[in-house]
C-alpha cells in the first residue's frame, strides 16, 4: 500500500466514478427500472465531479483553495443524494428530505472548518462527516431489515463497516495523531482511501444487483397476480383454491364459489375506448372487495370474468353475497372522461362438493352463470344442490 499516495487514490476514485457513470448510461435495466435510478445516477455524477475536482487539485492543475472546498462540498452532496436514493428505493420517501438537509449541514460544517483551520481540523471534519453520511446510506440499505434479502443485508453491513473505517481516520487525527502501535496514521489514511474505493464499488454494483433482485420478484408476482386489477390471476386463484378443494372432502363447513361475468362489456370498449374499459374493471374489483370479508378470495379468471371463493359459506349465504355485489355494480356507474358508464354483471353460484375436481366445480358454476345470462343478465343464479340433482 505504500505506493498509493493520496493523489493516486483520488485519481482512481475519480476515474472509477466516471467509469460507473458511463456504465449506468449504457446499462439496459429492461422494463424493471429501479424507482430511484435517476436520483442514484445523479449521485454518481456528482461524486464523479467531486473526485475529479479533488484529483485536479492534487495534481496542481487547479489551485487547492478552489478544488478542495468545492470538491468536498460536491462529495458530501453526492453521498447525501446517494443516501436519498437509497431511502427512495427502500420506499421510505419521508427520509429523503432530512438526508438532504444533513448533506447541506455537512457542507456548511466542512467549509467552516476549512476556513478556521486548513490542516488537521479539515481532515477530521472531512472523515467524520463522510463516515456519518455513508452510515446514512447503510441505514437506508438496512431499512426493513427483517424482511430484507441476504444481498441487501450484506450491502448494509458492508457499507456500515466501511463508513466506520472512513470515520475512524477522522477520530485518529483527533485522538491519536501519532497512530497506535502498528496502526500508523498513514496506514489509517490508506485504509480510509481503500474503504472509499470499496464503498463506490459496493454501492454501484449493489444498486444494479438490487435492481435485478427486484425485477425477479416482480416477475414472480406477475405469474400469479393480474397487473391491471392487482388481484390473483387464473393461476394464482387456482393455487389458492387447491387447499379448499382438499378441505371440502372432509365433512365440515361448506365453501362457496361465485363466478361473475360483466354484461355486454364489448360495448364499453367500443363506445368509450379500452382505457375506460380498464377503469371499469378496476372499479368493479374495488366494489367486490368492499362487499367481501378478508378471508374471501377474489381472482380474475380471464377477460371480464372473475371468481370469488367464500370459505365457510353455504349456498344460500353465497347467493346473498352475490346479490349484494350485483346490486352494488348495477347502482354504481363509473365516471369516465366522456360519460358515466353504467355496468351490470351476471353471477353463477355453487358450493364445493367432496367429489369435485376444479373442472366439475367450474363447470357447475359456469352453467349457473350461463343460466343467469340466458335469463336476461344482471342476475344471480345458483347451481342446484347435489341432493336435488337428477
Ligand atoms: N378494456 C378491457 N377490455 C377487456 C379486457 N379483457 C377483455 N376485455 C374485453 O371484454 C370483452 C368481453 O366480451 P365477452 O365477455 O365475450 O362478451 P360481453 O360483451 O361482455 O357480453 P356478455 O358476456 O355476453 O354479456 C371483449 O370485448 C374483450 O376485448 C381488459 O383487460 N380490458
Amino acid at each position: 500500500m505504500s505506493n498509493l499516495d493520496p493523489t493516486t487514490m483520488v485519481l482512481v476514485l475519480a476515474l472509477g466514478n466516471l467509469a460507473l457513470c458511463a456504465l449506468l448510461t449504457f446499462f439496459d435495466h429492461g422494463t424493471a427500472r429501479p424507482p430511484a435510478l435517476g436520483v442514484w445516477a445523479l449521485a454518481r455524477q456528482v461524486q464523479a465531479g467531486a473526485w475529479t475536482l479533488l484529483a485536479l487539485g492534487g495534481a496542481s492543475v487547479l489551485p487547492e483553495p478552489l478544488s478542495l472546498p468545492a470538491g468536498f462540498a460536491l462529495l458530501f452532496a453526492g453521498v447525501a443524494i446517494e443516501a436519498g436514493a437509497g431511502w427512495e428505493e427502500a420506499g421510505r420517501d419521508g427520509w429523503r428530505r432530512p438526508t438532504l438537509v444533513a448533506g447541506t449541514l455537512a457542507i456548511g460544517v466542512f467549509l467552516a472548518c476549512y476556513l478556521v483551520d486548513q490542516g488537521g481540523l479539515r481532515s477530521l471534519a472531512a472523515s467524520l462527516l463522510l463516515g456519518a453520511l455513508y452510515l446514512n446510506v447503510a441505514a437506508a440499505l438496512g431499512a426493513g431489515w427483517a424482511g430484507a434479502s441476504l444481498l441487501r443485508r450484506f450491502l448494509a453491513v458492508l457499507t456500515a463497516v466501511l463508513a466506520l473505517v472512513v470515520a475512524a481516520r477522522g477520530l485518529s487525527v483527533l485522538l491519536l495523531p501519532g497512530g497506535w502501535r502498528w496502526l500508523s496514521s498513514e496506514l489509517l489514511r490508506q485504509l480510509s482511501s481503500a474503504a472509499l474505493y470499496l464503498l463506490m464499488l459496493a454501492n454501484a454494483f449493489g444498486m444494479l444487483l438490487l435492481g435485478r433482485e427486484r425485477a425477479g420478484r416482480e416477475l414472480a408476482r406477475l405469474e400469479v397476480v393480474d397487473p391491471l386489477t392487482n388481484v390473483p390471476n387464473r393461476r394464482g386463484f387456482f393455487a389458492a383454491l387447491a387447499p379448499w378443494m382438499a378441505l371440502a372432502r372432509r365433512p365440515g363447513q361448506p365453501t362457496a364459489l361465485v363466478v361473475l361475468d360483466l354484461d355486454g362489456f364489448k360495448r364499453v370498449n367500443d363506445a368509450y375506448g379500452h382505457p375506460a374499459g380498464d377503469a371499469v374493471l378496476r372499479h368493479v374489483v374495488e366494489l367486490c372487495r368492499r362487499q367481501l370479508r378478508d378471508s374471501d378470495l377474489l381472482g380474475r379468471l380471464v377477460g371480464v370474468e372473475f371468481a370469488i371463493l367464500l370459505p365457510r359459506t353455504r349456498l344460500e349465504e353465497a347467493l346473498l353475497v352475490a346479490e349484494r355485489i350485483r346490486a352494488a355494480i348495477a347502482s354504481s356507474p363509473v365516471k369516465s372522461e366522456r360519460a358515466m358508464i353504467a355496468m351490470t354483471a351476471s353471477f353463477g353460484v355453487t358450493v364445493i362438493r367432496p367429489e369435485d375436481s376444479t373442472v366439475t366445480l367450474f363447470q357447475r358454476a359456469d352453467d349457473a352463470l350461463r343460466d343467469a345470462k340466458d335469463g336476461g343478465r344482471n342476475r344471480v343464479s345458483g347451481a342446484l344442490p347435489a341432493a336435488l340433482e337428477a
